[in-house]
């Protein structure tokens, strides 16, 4: 049942176990933050700590075995119609016998009619600066382009969250800046809450209003970092600035503690 919740997304001290043979693997200890409505917030934290995990939890496409996450107030109980997500492999969540379009408009099948789903791949595909590539089938794409047709693909859709796990890691850096630049917008002018999973602290900071840093086993999370750099962005002057270091050195930090630190049981 719907609670009244001003908060957007809500996790709950989740915790989550994997059934492995006869073994229990406690992957998730309790975790509990929140995105508000515009707000974008990065996960970072070690290799196998459990960051998919969570957003998965998220996205409702595995039930946390223990707490309870609520988008807009409903708690979940599956996979949530409120959530776009985005994932660093885009050649397998793209159809490449499927033109540009197609695939954009993949989620709106049989949810709009002809002429609003065509309105919302146009209008997706012209965001993202592909408007030009419609009738292109995905292989014939770069990999950051195809990584816009994920995008796209998400915005069309229109969730109002957007979930991405490591969304840029598999383009080079050039194409990563870009993409980094366009999520943000995409985010100023929809007014998502993005949540956002990378292993690169730098990016973390430069996209994040808030930086969630997990650590441990089971996975808590070990510091919940607000930044202060607000919109207007830039790659290269957000970047040189001091504030920037200082909060740099604080997300190494805790990350490299929380890669050796086991978490007591609660
Ligand atoms: N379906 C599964 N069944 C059993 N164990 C799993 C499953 N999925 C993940 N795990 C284990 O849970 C732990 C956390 O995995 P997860 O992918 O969430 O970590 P991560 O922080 O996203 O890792 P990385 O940064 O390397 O992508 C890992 O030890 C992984 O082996």
């Amino acid at each position: 049942m719907a609670v009244e919740d001003p908060r957007l997304v809500d996790v709950r001290d989740v915790g989550h176990e994997y059934v492995v043979g006869r073994d229990r693997r406690r992957v998730l200890g309790r975790i509990s933050f929140t995105a508000g409505k515009g707000e974008f917030v990065c996960i970072v934290g070690p290799s196998g700590v459990g960051k998919t995990t969570i957003l998965r939890c998220i996205a409702g496409l595995q039930l946390a075995t223990h707490g309870d996450v609520f988008i807009d107030g409903a708690r979940l109980t599956g996979p949530s119609r409120s959530v776009g997500l985005v994932f660093q492999d885009y050649s397998r969540s793209l159809m490449p016998w499927m033109t540009v379009a197609d695939n954009v408009a993949l989620p709106l099948l049989g949810r709009t009619s002809r002429a609003e789903r065509d309105e919302r791949v146009r209008a997706a595909l012209a965001e993202v600066n592909l408007d030009q590539h419609a009738d292109s089938r995905t292989w014939q794409l770069s990999g950051g382009m195809q990584q816009r047709v994920a995008i796209a693909r998400a915005l069309a859709f229109g969730p109002p969250v957007l979930l991405m796990d490591e969304p840029f890691a598999s383009v080079d850096a050039q194409t990563r800046a870009e993409l980094e630049d366009l999520t943000l917008r995409v985010r100023d002018e929809s007014g998502q809450a993005v949540i956002l999973i990378t292993h690169d602290i730098d990016e973390a900071i430069y996209l994040a209003d808030t930086v969630v840093v997990l650590g441990g086993s089971p996975a808590v999370v070990v510091d919940t970092i607000r930044v202060p750099f607000g919109p207007g962005r830039d790659q290269l002057r957000t970047r040189a600035l001091p504030e920037f270091a200082q909060l740099r050195a604080r997300v190494h930090a805790q990350i490299h503690s929380a890669a050796t630190r086991l978490t007591p049981a609660p």
